[in-house]
């Protein structure tokens, strides 16, 4: 069976960009292609970081514009990693599979039919888990993003990916799509951590990209005190 090219797409806040993020990308090169899916082996050709809209709402979240200039820095000098701002720039938060839709189509424009090129979102094992929170995503979705698209998942603790799977009959049933990928050398590189260090005058230096640190000082960013306990 031939090896189909796969672009990887990493949904996120991004606030700010880790080496874990890069990590998820690096390690995702030589497990994917000896990989099994439904339409054969994959080869990653390409990796896509999309910073989620502001819209998200999610609490601390920083403006848009800051958390994507971290991301275009930090990946300026890789060959075939980018950053991408379509659906941040949407004037409204816009769900994953609308950008794994924009990015396909993206990255096969010009392309034959018969050499398309997949989409797969990369992902920690804790965003595969938040499938199950009640009212987050639609099961339209999640079928198609399992279905059609697929999913390289990163092992994150305390996450247990494969127990997950085999629990939801959803993920059961397209497991053949979804390549988890082990995280042997276990971390707790978060965003979180990340700005509470910052916060409180700690160093970050070698946890983020040294471009995204650069950024962030020049910016005086991350440095308020949280209202709440
Ligand atoms: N240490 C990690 N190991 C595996 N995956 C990770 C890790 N850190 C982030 N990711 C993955 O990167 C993607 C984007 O993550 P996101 O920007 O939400 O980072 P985060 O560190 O989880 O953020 P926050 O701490 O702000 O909630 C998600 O799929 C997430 O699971
Ligand atoms: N229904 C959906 O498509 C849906 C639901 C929740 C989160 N997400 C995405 O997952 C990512 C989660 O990021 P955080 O882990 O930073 O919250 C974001 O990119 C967000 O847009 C998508």
């Amino acid at each position: 069976m031939p090896v189909q090219r796969a672009v990887l797409l990493a949904c996120g806040s991004f606030n700010p960009i880790t080496n874990m993020h890069l990590r998820m990308f690096g390690k995702s090169i030589h497990s994917s292609i000896d990989r099994l899916d439904s339409t054969g082996r994959f080869k990653v050709v390409g990796g896509v970081i999309s910073p989620v809209n502001d819209g998200y709402k999610k609490d601390g979240l920083l403006a848009a514009s800051h958390r994507l200039a971290m991301c275009r820095a930090s990946v300026a000098n890789s060959t075939w990693i980018r950053t991408d701002d379509w659906e941040l720039t949407n004037p409204e938060w816009q769900r994953t599979v609308s950008v794994l839709r924009h990015v396909r189509a993206q990255v096969n424009e010009g392309v034959s039919a018969e050499d398309q090129i997949r989409v797969k979102l990369l992902c920690g094992a804790d965003l595969l888990e938040s499938f199950a929170t009640p009212g987050l995503w639609a099961v339209e979705d999640l079928l198609e993003i399992v279905g059609e698209f697929g999913i390289v998942c990163i092992t994150r603790m305390p996450s247990d990916p494969f127990k997950f799977i085999y629990e939801s009959d959803l993920l059961h049933a397209h497991s053949h799509n979804i390549t988890i990928v082990h995280e042997h050398i276990r971390n707790e590189i978060s965003s979180t951590h990340i700005r509470r260090h910052i916060r409180r005058g700690l160093s970050v230096r070698y946890l983020i990209p040294d471009a995204a640190l650069d950024y962030i000082q020049q910016n005086n960013l991350y440095l308020e005190a949280k209202s709440q306990l």
